[in-house]
């Protein structure tokens, strides 16, 4: 029975118990009150009677009579009492209403009573009945005796009012009682409600909370009074609450599954599993609970594992198995599963707690780890190390057999350049694909690996299926050759790569593994060295070779020190003035055996070495510091420009290298100018852009060397803050052998120009290449025809000499197209002729008209340069009269400022091509002299061809 209603039943017997008790006090009490008031009438009528016996005992006969009549009024005057005495005979003797008197007591219960007392002399209570005009009488009889206690009469006594007043006292009380005991029934009732309340309502929560808990959620009970003993219970539910709950939590959150089994049910049931099991597996504890505890092994049960299990389970020990469990979707899953027995005392187990976890990817892994150390991943060949182990069996079975091994140690060539320029998932494409076609090219005994980068090695061994002599070996490798060449398509273009090999063979060319390995490569660096493509056999001398490569990684550490290098200086020569106009630093290694070396010997192997990083950045401080002397010296100021090579190009010091060269040197940044060759730049454009964007902020000038070797893409070489590029030498060598040289030399011309560039040609060796380039509107040479690189000396010799191209090759020559300048300011006109020739024109300055149609008349002229005003004729009228005979020339206007209305004329007529304003500045003059120059070239291009 709920608790609020046993406190109701306990609260409602109590006020039960206490009305019943109420209403046997309140009758007893009436008794009581009914008693109390009869013996105060019987005590009041014995009082009257005493006091009338002794006033009537003194009389006798009518006297008495009389006196028991006066006695009675008085009482019933002053006393306001009825009184009634009756004789023994029961006749009325003395009565407020006189006519009774001398009547006899009417028969009735009244009449007997009243005779009772007569005789007996014992007090009694009577009523007379209520008349039409009286209410009902409560009265009392009491004997009236003489002095000798005899019974003389009767006197009946009316205590009516005394009643009256006194059962309303009586009332009264009754009804303060009532009230009180009403009261203190609601304050029972009151009191049992609050109990209920607070002792109920809190167990209610607290039954909630414990059964919410046993769902497994978090269940809090509220505490509304620490101090009593509910509040305390529910303190410690909630501490014991939290507790289990971070329990839960625990579970919960673990990685590992968990799962509980009942052990006192049949099949033993699952009763819990948590969220890691719901992930391992797939199923939702709704989907398990209940289910037998081996069920995610469905059929599969002959597993060691599951027997040792089982086994424990009966034994009721610990286990750790590795299970073939299934998930939900079906598919298998390597379970490690550990086992614990569950005891609530020291009985038996009652449940078993498993931790599961989910070893698959592991297991794969190691499966997979295994195969890794063995095969490439990207190629799926063998790697290097299963290479070795099966070179080494080789070597042992040919050394047991007598038989030839030959070991082909592949590179291909540019893979880089390819690499960098279609991305590195093209890249990995190719050595995929590379790796199927020499897997094909070789035999079932064979072995093909990959290295590692694009290196791969071929395992060749003679067999029943064919010899390895010289000739069945060459045949191998060029048909190994040509599957690499084969075409294929990579990120959408075709194309073609080739290999270069080196073969080193058993037992001549090494006796173990290693030994051969490493003369093949040494072999395969040959091959690469004499062009690529092709392959090439280990011998003695390559060896010596690899040798000294070894031994110049040492000394060029030693020459930094010892500062054994030192720069030589080519210059570059402007092909419309014939002076030079810039200087190429080239390193020189002063080797102390060796004497004088050219970076062929060493530059390559600084480079992949890293020792080009020193050394370049010693080349850069060097040539500022050289530059800088020579100004300070007077000669004319250069720009020197320095090979960047491609390790410098990545490093993220190059821009603070590049400052402290200047810094430290003084010299102003656009006299240094820095080469990069169009490869590095083209390689990683997102890299070379910014980086190329941070040395222009320094202030230096920048060109791309070896134009037209790379893969250039037209829309980066936009976005290049370049000067200038260098027509690269192997187009140069041929320019005036082969009409392709010439063609691409053309087109880089008159692209560089259309980008605002200069053109340098490397490599100018002879009058006829240098010619050819002037003629195509190439700016600059630079080349052995000039001069070879100099050392510093012998370049400043060469400076002061102020030695230039003989003026027949450059713009001045006799049959290049003049520059006519007219204008009647002679003084203007010397000035005009003296910077203009000093750029390599061919200047006719005149200061009369006439002599201008006479010039123009006897040679050809590509560009006029006329002044607006002149006394004979205005520049207007003259220009529009060339303009009508000469259209090709271009015609320029040297106007003043307030000639703007005839400088308009001019133009609209058509008359000029471009007007100056005059003052004249020189380099604008300059440049839109040698921009008329490009449009005049580029239009008889356009007509010749
Ligand atoms: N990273 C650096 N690379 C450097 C540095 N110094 C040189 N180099 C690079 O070495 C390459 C070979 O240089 P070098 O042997 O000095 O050859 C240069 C010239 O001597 C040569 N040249 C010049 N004119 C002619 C000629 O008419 N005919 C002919 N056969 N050769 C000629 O060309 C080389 C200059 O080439 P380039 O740099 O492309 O302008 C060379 O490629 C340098 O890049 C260095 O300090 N750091």
């Amino acid at each position: 029975m709920r608790i609020s209603t046993k406190l109701t039943v306990v609260v409602a017997t109590v006020f039960a118990v206490i009305g019943v008790a109420g209403l046997l006090t309140i009758n007893q009490m009436r008794d009581i009150t009914q008693r109390s008031i009869g013996s105060e009438a019987v005590n009041l009528a014995q009082a009257m009677s005493t006091l009338m016996a002794f006033e009537v005992t003194q009389h006798a006969g009518e006297a008495r009579q009389r006196r028991y009549q006066e006695l009675v009024d008085f009482f019933v005057t002053h006393e306001k009492r009825d009184i009634e005495i009756v004789a023994p005979d029961l006749t009325i003797l003395a009565d407020v209403t006189t006519n009774h008197i001398g009547t006899s007591i009417e028969a009735g219960e009244r009449r007997q009573v009243i005779a009772q007392t007569l005789r007996d002399g014992q007090a009694r209570m009577t009523r007379e009945a209520a008349t039409e005009n009286e209410p009902e009488m409560r009265q009392v009889v009491v004997p009236v005796r003489d002095g000798a206690r005899n019974i003389i009469a009767a006197l009946v006594f009316e205590y009516t009012p005394l009643y009256n007043d006194m059962t309303a006292l009586a009332a009264k009380a009754f009804r303060q009682l009532a009230i009180l005991a009403l009261a203190g029934a609601a304050l029972a009732l009151g009191c049992a409600l609050y109990l209920a309340r607070s002792v109920s309502a809190p167990l209610r929560q607290l039954t909630e909370a414990a059964l919410q808990l046993g769902r497994g959620q978090r269940a809090q009970a509220a505490v509304r009074d620490a101090s009593d003993e509910i509040g305390e219970l529910a303190t410690v539910f909630n501490s014991m609450s939290s507790a289990l709950h971070l329990r839960e939590r625990a579970m919960e959150s673990t990685f590992n599954g968990i799962m509980i089994v009942d052990l006192g049910k049949p099949g033993f049931p699952l009763e819990y599993v948590n969220r890691a099991f719901e992930r391992i597996t797939g199923y939702t504890a709704a989907q398990v609970l209940g289910k037998p505890s081996d069920f995610l092994v469905r059929g599969d049960v002959d597993q060691p594992g599951l027997h040792e299990i089982r086994l424990a389970m009966r034994e009721g020990r610990e286990a750790h198995a590795v299970l073939r469990g299934y998930r939900r979707d079906g598919e298998p899953f390597w379970n490690e599963v550990s086992i614990a027995p569950v005891r609530s005392d020291d009985g038996p187990p009652s449940h078993y707690v498993a931790i599961i976890s989910d070893i698959t990817e592991a297991r794969n892994d190691s499966d997979q780890l295994a195969h890794q150390a063995q095969f490439d991943i990207l190629t799926g060949l063998a790697n290097r190390s299963l290479m070795m182990d099966r070179l080494k069996q080789a070597i042992g079975s040919a050394q047991r057999h007598g038989e030839r091994i030959v070991v082909a140690f592949i590179d291909l060539d540019d893979f880089k350049l390819i690499n960098d320029n279609l991305g590195h998932e093209a890249g990995d494409q190719l050595l995929r694909e590379v790796a199927q076609r020499l897997q094909a090219s070789i035999r079932p005994r064979d072995t093909a690996a990959r290295f590692g980068g694009d290196e791969f090695v071929l395992l060749l061994r003679e067999g029943e299926q064919g010899a390895l002599g010289e000739a069945q070996l060459t045949e191998r490798i060029r048909a190994v050759l040509e599957s690499v060449a084969a075409p294929l398509t990579l990120a959408g273009r075709d194309i073609q790569v080739h290999c270069s090999i080196g073969l080193a063979a058993f037992p001549q060319d090494g006796a173990d593994a290693e030994i051969l390995v490493k003369h093949a490569d040494t072999a395969m660096y040959r091959a690469k060295e004499l062009g690529r493509n092709g392959f090439q056999f280990f011998t003695e001398a390559l060896q010596l070779r690899a040798q000294q490569q070894l031994e110049l990684g040492a000394s060029l550490h030693l020459a930094l020190e010892r500062d054994e290098f030192e720069l030589h200086y080519q210059p570059q020569v402007s092909l419309r003035s014939g002076r030079v106009v810039g200087l190429e630093a080239l390193l020189r290694w002063r080797h102390p055996d060796k004497g004088l070396l050219g970076p062929g010997h060493f530059i390559s192997f600084a480079e992949e070495s890293g020792l080009i990083i020193p050394i370049g950045e010693w080349v850069l401080r060097r040539a500022c510091k050289q530059n800088k002397a020579w100004q300070d010296a007077g000669l004319p100021p250069l720009p020197v420009a320095v090979n960047i090579s491609a390790r410098q190009c990545a490093q993220q010091e190059l821009e603070a290298v590049v400052r402290a060269a200047l810094a430290d040197s003084g010299l102003a940044p656009h006299y240094l100018e820095l080469e990069l060759t169009e490869s590095i730049s083209m390689a990683d454009p997102e890299h070379s852009v910014p980086m190329m964007e941070r040395m222009k902020a320094i202030g230096v000038e920048l060109s791309i060397d070896d134009f037209g070797t790379g893969y250039s893409n037209m829309s980066y070489l936009k976005r290049f803050p370049i000067d200038r590029l260098k027509l690269d030498i192997s187009f140069v060598r041929e320019i005036t052998t082969d009409p392709g040289s010439l063609a691409i030399s053309d087109a880089i011309i008159t692209m560089s120009h259309s980008l605002h560039l200069e053109v340098v040609a490397e490599g100018v060796e002879t009058e006829g290449q240098l010619a050819l380039l002037a003629q195509r509107q190439c700016d600059i040479v630079q080349g052995f025809y000039f001069s070879k690189p100099l050392a510093a000396d012998a370049l400043e010799a060469l400076l002061r000499a102020d030695y230039r191209l003989p003026g027949h090759l450059t713009g001045r020559a006799a049959d290049a197209p003049a520059l006519l300048v007219l204008d009647d300011d002679t003084h203007m006109l010397d000035l005009l002729d003296l910077v203009l020739s000093n750029e390599g024109y061919r200047v006719h300055a005149v200061s009369d008209p006439e002599q201008a149609f006479e010039i123009l008349a006897r040679h050809q002229v590509a560009v006029l340069l006329c002044d607006q005003r002149m006394p004979a004729i205005s520049g207007v009228e003259f220009l529009s009269r060339v303009r009508r005979m000469y259209p090709e020339v271009l015609r320029i206007m040297l106007s003043a400022c307030d000639d703007a209305e005839s400088t308009r004329q001019a133009i609209n007529m058509g008359a000029v091509y471009k007007f100056i304003e005059k003052p004249v500045e020189q380099a604008t003059l300059v440049a839109l002299v040698a921009e008329a120059y490009q449009l005049y070239h580029a239009g008889r291009g356009q007509q010749t061809a």
